[in-house]
């Protein structure tokens, strides 16, 4: 693709994407890439980071546009994301070419506001906070509230493109055979710092055409999402339920801390997503999983109550944790998602914890960096079932910095990772009835 193709390309990728706002903008990219077989890999990645970057500095490029009464059309946020991180003003008329697949020439209209443009650089001192920080109004006090001080660092760690991290199947093979095993297909990796099970690598490199991933040696997984797995201390012969398992990625990491034994059943709502988690199940060799649909009027939880000796509830959640993955989240998500959201969680953890045993554990976990979300919906838990405590973590697979913790709250400033946050319940036992009449 010539350079104004790649441009041309990315105009109709944002197009497709304003066409369906609700829709996320890496699914609204998948479809686009499929109906257009013809656009490379190369092309595609140029493409997507192209689109990508113009969505980490959407709210910005917006206030500049709005300030020189332009209208955010498609044209001109790609025109003045170019202009604004320094491209000349004649190098980006050139890069916009008649011709076929070219982008086509500038109106007179969009040559003035790119001239328009051309003074000023994306970040301006006197953008408001929000808009600088690149988050809905809204936003802002639920954020000053979590983070304080250090919110600037936190967002602008939340605004790097994400690593690649991969999770070694320890039924098939250690870190160190998985990591030679990358390297031979040129992809280099290091040992992430916190998971002992993690490799990192930088960049988005086809990891999934890769032997070591085809054979089951490695999963794609954030070091924070397998972290979130080890907090829960499953081991083998548990019972152990993974009750919002979505396409099983905490699944298969608590298979192997189980080293597939002992049972693990994986329930969610959304049958797409369960069905997602066999294919990756039998490539990883895990065969001590039962996958069970949660419908309305369901018995299977009922039938099972206070049968479990480890529970992960990961939850739905804002997602905000993620958003260096989905930088268009940031401005999708509305007060009212958060909303709904914040019942939704409660009312699963307290399903979920109908089914923990006396003295089993329970684990509730988001990928939200919202104390809403967090440590308010632990407080709100705790005020409601006095039958749970909070405890230290009893996993070995922790590292030294969060051994024996019993809540952890992970970012991308502080620990490299997507923003995770988890917290150790324990049912208390149930008193003997022989030693609640001594007590008595
Ligand atoms: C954060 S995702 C889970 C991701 C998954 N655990 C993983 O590691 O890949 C949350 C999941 O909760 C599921 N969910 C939503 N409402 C639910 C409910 N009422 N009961 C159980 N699961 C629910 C969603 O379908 C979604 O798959």
């Amino acid at each position: 693709m010539t350079p104004s193709a790649r441009l041309s390309a990315s105009i109709d990728l944002l197009a497709a994407m304003e066409a369906t706002p609700r829709k996320p903008a890496d699914a609204v990219a998948n479809s686009f890439f499929r109906e257009r077989r013809y656009i490379g890999g190369g092309d595609r990645r140029a493409v997507s980071g192209l689109v990508w970057d113009i969505m980490r500095a959407w709210r910005r490029i917006g206030w500049h546009l709005a300030e020189i009464g332009a209208q955010a059309t498609p044209r001109l946020l790609v025109a003045a994301s170019l202009v604004l991180k320094g491209t000349g003003v004649e190098e980006v008329s050139a890069l916009f070419e008649e011709g076929r697949f070219a982008a086509g020439a500038l109106t007179l209209k969009e040559r003035d506001s790119v001239h328009a443009l051309a003074r000023r650089t994306l970040d301006m001192e006197d953008m408001p906070r929000a808009v600088k920080l690149e988050l809905p109004d809204w936003l802002m006090p639920e954020l000053e509230a979590t983070f304080g001080d250090a919110l600037e660092q936190e967002l602008a760690a939340l605004s790097e493109p994400a690593t690649l991290d991969l999770r070694v199947n320890m039924l098939r093979a250690t870190r160190p055979e998985a990591q030679k095993a990358l390297a031979r297909e040129g992809l280099h990796a290091e040992l992430t710092p916190l998971s002992p099970w993690g490799l990192r690598l930088s960049g988005r490199l086809p990891v999934t055409s890769s032997t070591p991933f085809q054979d089951g040696r490695v999963e794609i997984q954030d070091e924070g999402s397998q972290l979130v797995a080890a907090i829960l201390g499953a081991a083998p012969h548990m019972r152990v339920l993974d009750y919002c398992a979505g396409a099983g990625g905490k699944t298969l990491a608590l298979a192997m801390m189980m080293e597939n034994k002992g049972h693990i059943a994986a329930c969610d709502v959304a049958e797409k997503r369960l069905d997602g988690a066999v294919r990756r199940l039998r490539r990883a060799g895990v065969h001590n999983v039962e996958r069970h649909l949660l419908t309305a009027g369901d018995k299977w939880a009922k039938r099972r109550s206070g049968s479990f000796d480890r529970v992960l509830v990961d939850a739905p959640c804002s997602g905000t944790g993620t958003w260096r993955r989905n930088p268009d989240a940031r401005l999708r998500t509305t007060r009212q998602d958060l909303d709904e959201l914040l019942v939704k969680q409660a009312q699963i953890l307290d399903k979920a914890a109908t089914l923990v045993r006396p003295g089993g554990r329970l684990v509730y976990a988001t990928c939200s960096i919202l104390s809403a979300e967090n440590t308010q919906q632990i407080d709100a838990f705790l005020k409601r079932n006095s039958a749970f405590h909070l405890v230290p973590s009893d996993s070995t697979e922790l590292p030294e910095s969060l051994n024996q913790t019993s809540m952890f709250a992970l970012t991308p400033h502080k620990n490299g990772t997507d923003g995770f946050f988890a917290a150790v319940l324990e049912r208390k036992a149930e008193v003997a009835p022989e030693a609640a009449a001594a007590e008595s």
